[in-house]
Order: structure tokens, then sequence, then C-alpha cells
């Protein structure tokens, strides 16, 4: 666990970038700062591996005060990715990943061998790992990166806005790639990003920070959509937050009337659905199962053509329907429990 005691830190020249953090970020998980710029996150984040010392107040990692370990060795435990990769141009992707590793005392084979796996790990084929870093993509550049400070195998890892550099396509299978590394390797993981919804996909716990330094509020991603503590984290996670949280719940527990009440509903002899028959024929259909989420469910009924949402059971069959309005009863009566 890493802990942040009352820290504060004050610039030369007066200005408070963080303002009295107590923070605990649980081991094996992610936790992502966000908030806007400026408030803070990047100095908090960089506090953790001694990068910037804090005015006063402790960071500990597993209950030992950093400030008096030895900052090379509690670097070599922490991997660091930054924005637009900051790899070595004039060395090959292999090189990159294959030097620290080298550094702490591996064979140059090992090394290299062990960075062409890692470079698979994070999605990248072996043919890259001969050409230079220009010679790559925004998004593959930011996977270099990755693989290069996973090199090391550092329990910890700190990523400043890794995946900000590259456009919302990449960035998103950046994501997938990156909740199946972590779902993988478990590390503990302080992240910064500006984008709620980043950090509302990739947090485990979530800190938002505002304006002086100031923690706003802290939890995991549930909390802060269906609890924010204020006006502030209320508007910064933004106002469709009730639609939003519904990511977190399933179908499961939703209730579903006979597919045979859904009128214009058309099935195969196997009872699978094959779609809406409505005046101008027949409409494409999208399905979904009780573990799916009721954020989709609810995405499904407001745009089929007629209203209504279908279950089908892992064998495509369907075995239920739900309109918008039995979701509006359902989601109103889940409110007052
Ligand atoms: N080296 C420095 N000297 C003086 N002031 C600094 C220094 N670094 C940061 N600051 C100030 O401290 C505050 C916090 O900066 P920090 O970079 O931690 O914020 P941030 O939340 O990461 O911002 P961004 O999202 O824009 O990167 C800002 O007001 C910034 O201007």
């Amino acid at each position: 666990m890493i802990t942040f005691d009352d820290v504060v830190k004050v610039y030369p020249g007066g200005s408070t970038a963080v303002d009295h953090l107590s923070l605990e970020l649980p081991t094996g998980r992610t936790t992502v700062f966000v908030g806007p710029s400026g408030c803070g996150k990047t100095t908090s984040l960089r506090m953790i591996n001694r990068m910037i010392s804090p005015t006063s107040g402790r960071v500990l990692i597993d209950g030992e005060d950093i400030a008096g370990r030895d900052e090379a060795l509690l670097r070599r435990g922490i991997g660091y990715v930054i924005q637009h990769a900051g790899l070595f141009p004039h060395r090959t992707v292999l090189d990159n990943v294959a030097t620290v590793p080298m550094l702490l005392g591996r064979t140059r084979r090992q090394a290299r061998t062990d960075a062409l796996g890692l470079l698979e790990r994070v999605g990248l084929a072996p043919e890259f790992a001969d050409r230079y870093p220009a010679q790559l993509s925004g998004g593959q550049q930011q996977r270099v990166g990755v693989a290069r400070a996973l090199a090391a195998d550092p329990p910890i890892m700190l990523m400043d806005e890794p995946f900000s550099a590259v456009d919302p396509i990449v960035r998103a299978g950046l994501h997938r790639e990156f909740l199946r590394l972590q779902g993988d390797l478990g590390k503990t993981i302080a992240m910064v990003t500006h984008d709620i919804d980043e950090a509302i996909k990739l947090g485990d716990v979530v800190a938002i920070f505002r304006q002086g330094g100031v923690l706003a509020q802290v939890g995991t991603p549930r909390e802060l959509l269906e609890s924010p503590a204020d006006e502030f984290v209320a508007e910064f996670v933004g106002r469709d937050r009730g639609l939003r949280s519904l990511s977190f719940d399933t179908a499961a527990d939703l209730p579903v009337r006979p597919p045979a009440e859904a009128p214009g509903l058309v099935l195969d002899e196997a009872g699978r659905p094959i779609g809406w028959r409505t005046g101008d024929g027949i409409h494409k259909i999208a399905t979904f199962t009780s573990a799916d989420s009721l954020r989709l469910v609810t995405d499904l009924a407001i745009t089929s053509p007629t209203g209504i949402a279908v279950r089908v059971t892992e064998g495509g069959t369907a075995d239920g329907i739900v309109s918008h309005h039995d979701l509006v009863d359902h989601l109103a009566g889940r409110k007052k429990k």
C-alpha cells in the first residue's frame, strides 16, 4: 500500500500544489488521480518515486517512510510511464525495453529475450522490435513505453497521462489492453489523467482533485457516480452520471416478460430473434443477456424501434423482454431500496 500522510507541497514562489493530502493507494489495484489542469496530480504522483519531495508530511510504501529509502533502490521497484512514451530515440524498440534489465544485471541475451516477450504482452508484433521509436505510431510508442516500464517487473507503476496523446479509437484499444494486462499482473498503479471517463474505466479507486491541490473526493467509480460529495465532484463526473452508474449493475435481477408479449418480434424456429417487424419491413435487432449491464439494456430499449429490449440465453434463444417503461419502473424501485 502507498500512503500519503498529510502531504503538502509548496513550490518556491509560494504556490501550493498539494494541500494536506491524505490518501491510501491499495496494493495490486489501480488508483487514478483526476482533476482539472494544475490541481497537483503530477506533483502527487512524482512524490511516490521521490522525483519531488514533500514540503511536509510523509509518503509511505507498506508503512515505511520513503524519505529514508535509497533513491536508486526505491526507483528500481517503481516503473514510470509518461505521455508520448519518452523513449530513447536512437535505440531500437527492443533495446528501449531491454536497457533497464541490462542495467540491473541481466545478460544482453536474456534481457532481449525478455523484452521480446514483453512486447508481445503489450500487443506488439516481433517485427517492430528492430524499428526506432520515430518509425512507430503514437499508440505503438505508448505500448513500448508500458513494456519498458514493466521490464524490471516493478511492483509499483506510475503512469502520467499514459494514453492522452493518441486518438480515441487507439486509446480505447490501449484501455482494453491495460485492463487485460493489469488483470494478469496486479501491479500497484498510480495513474494521472484529466479525463474522468478514463478514470472511471480504469480505476479501482479514483481520487478527484480540485484547484489548489485539494483532494475533493476519493472512492470507487461507482461511489463517485452514485454519491458525489459536493457540487464540484457532481459537475466533474458529469451530468449523465446516473445513466453511467448503470454500467456497474447487471441485468441479472431485471424482471422480464415473456417474448410472446412483444408485438412485432420475429423469431426463427429455434426461438432466436431475427428482427422487429414494423410498417416498413424487418429491422435489425440487438439483444442482451443477464450478464450485460443495465446501461446496455437501457440503450437497447431506447434505440429499438418498438421501445423494447430482448433478452437471450447463452444459446441465443429469446427468453424475456423489457420495455423502456418497465425499465424506468425498475430503476425507480431500485433507487428507493
Ligand atoms: N517546478 C515547479 N515550480 C513551481 N510551480 C510548479 C512547479 N511544478 C508545478 N507547479 C505548479 O504546481 C501546481 C500543480 O502542478 P501539477 O503539474 O502537479 O498539476 P497537474 O494537476 O498535474 O496539472 P496538469 O493536468 O496540467 O498536468 C500548478 O499550479 C503548477 O503551476
